[in-house]
């Protein structure tokens, strides 16, 4: 295993979580954010084709939750440089065992782990903090033609979020609730 940055599988099949190993010294510190070989060894091929950020001023806002569809799905890491959020995943894989289960957990800048949202999922986070700086690696090209979202607030999901959410854009709380008819986003392998 590379103890440099060590793959831990997530309660979702295909999602991980990333451990980073920090190198600290009296300069402050470095660690590696991407290692493509690590990825594919572990059967995860996503080398970024854009890498972008956020900045969330507000504690308790909410982002998300995106996904991209085919041909445009993508996988993404996630990253958090300042601040701390509560970051969710959603498995959308209308084939999957954990098909609409969803998983959480907390990502700072001092945790030194990030996530890997494998294609078919939906994703977002709230903002634990005041003034989150979230970095993504997306392997796919943005794509708005294919973006598709489920709503934050959805009671099918129910995501427990940490904190009242607030802030939510229009496009985001605008999203329809799904029923019984929502069929996730068919991956083609
Ligand atoms: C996502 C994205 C947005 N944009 C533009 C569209 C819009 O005018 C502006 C803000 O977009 P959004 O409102 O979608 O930004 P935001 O809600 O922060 O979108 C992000 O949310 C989190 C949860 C994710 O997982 C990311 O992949 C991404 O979807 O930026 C791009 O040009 N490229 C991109 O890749």
């Amino acid at each position: 295993m590379n103890q440099d940055f060590s793959l831990e599988p997530l309660p979702l099949a295909g999602a991980f979580r990333i451990r980073h190993k920090v190198f600290a010294d009296q300069r402050g510190m470095f660690k590696r954010i991407g290692c493509h070989q690590t990825l594919l060894d572990a059967g995860v091929d996503a080398q970024p084709r854009q890498v972008n950020c956020s900045m969330t001023p507000v504690k308790g806002t909410v982002r998300g939750m995106h996904y991209q569809m085919p041909p445009a799905a993508e996988v993404k890491i996630v990253n958090c440089f300042h601040g701390e959020l509560f970051d969710v995943l959603i498995d959308l894989r209308p084939n999957s065992a954990t098909f609409l289960q969803w998983h959480g957990e907390r990502l700072s800048a001092d945790s030194h782990t990030s996530l890997i949202v494998p294609k078919g999922f939906a994703h977002g986070f709230q903002a634990l903090s005041d003034n989150v700086l979230m970095m993504y690696l997306n392997s796919t090209d943005y794509s708005p033609d294919l973006e598709g979202g489920l709503n934050p607030l959805d009671p099918t999901i129910n995501v427990k979020w940490p904190l009242p959410v607030v802030g939510l854009s229009a496009k985001d709380g605008g999203r329809e609730f799904i029923d019984s008819h929502f069929d996730g986003i068919p991956l083609v392998t």
